[in-house]
């Protein structure tokens, strides 16, 4: 599943020659390219996608993001081996998607569906991306995780976990729920992101549960909101 890149591979043509060595990872100049692990981000506009991948690839909660425009690319070595996963913060507003679609899905490593826990209609749109995904031909066996983000927001929260499990239970995927600004979560999105990268370098499926074992990657500490109508 984890696929080695190599000089000539499909990276090199998504990006041209000129953005190739930003792919190009190596150990060192004599010995063979570190693997680059290239996970997706995808979800509605303004759920955090951005800031969760600054918190992960930077460290910190960026502020003030601007909308993402087509597609930003985040890179982190991990400790072990030298590997890199690179991130594709992709756009959520359509008109920002249009000309970079087939390429954020062209050799996809993972996918992480990303809502925010403030906004129903976002959650809504996950069954949406998920479709998305597929119509680009990202194979049954690329590992998928949803993450609902905000939840520093306990107040605003409009999505329950129970309705958010239930959606990832009839995927089969994970979920986490987290936020990218809350600074004691900054661990927590580092374990979400770390957890699919040493999948991928482990060769191992991403496959946690079975539908109706339930249980959620971490549970945010507050009173949980009335459970939603679960449809599965
Ligand atoms: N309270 C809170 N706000 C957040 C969190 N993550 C992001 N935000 C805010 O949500 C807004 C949108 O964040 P972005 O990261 O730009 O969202 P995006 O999904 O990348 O949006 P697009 O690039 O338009 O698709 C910004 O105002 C952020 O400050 C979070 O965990 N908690
Ligand atoms: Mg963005």
């Amino acid at each position: 599943m984890a696929i080695e890149h190599k000089p000539g591979d499909e990276f090199d043509t998504v990006f041209g020659q000129s953005d190739s060595s930003e792919l190009t990872s190596h150990r060192d100049h004599d010995t063979a390219p570190a693997r680059i692990f290239k996970i997706i981000v995808i979800g509605d506009s303004n759920v955090g996608k951005t800031c969760l991948t600054y918190r992960f690839c930077g460290g910190t909660f960026l502020k003030n993001p601007e909308a993402t425009i087509g597609v930003d690319f985040r890179e982190r070595t991990l400790e072990l081996d030298g590997e890199s996963i690179k991130i594709w913060d992709t756009a959520g507003q359509e008109r920002f998607r249009k000309s970079m679609v087939e390429h954020y899905y062209r050799s996809v490593h993972a996918v992480i569906f990303v809502y925010d826990v403030t906004s129903l209609s976002s959650f809504e749109s996950v069954p949406d991306w998920i479709e998305e995904c597929s119509r680009h031909c990202v194979g049954p066996l690329v590992p998928r995780i949803m993450v609902g983000n905000k939840c520093d927001l306990r107040d605003r929260r409009e999505v329950p976990t129970t309705a958010a499990q239930c959606l990832a239970d009839s995927y089969n995927f994970p979920l986490f729920e987290t936020s990218a600004k809350e600074p004691a979560e900054k661990e927590h999105v580092d374990a979400i992101f770390l957890t699919l990268a040493y999948r991928l370098k482990s060769h191992k499926p991403l496959r946690l549960k079975q539908p109706n074992e339930g249980g959620v990657g971490r549970l945010w500490d507050q009173r949980e909101p009335e459970a939603a109508t679960c449809q599965c």
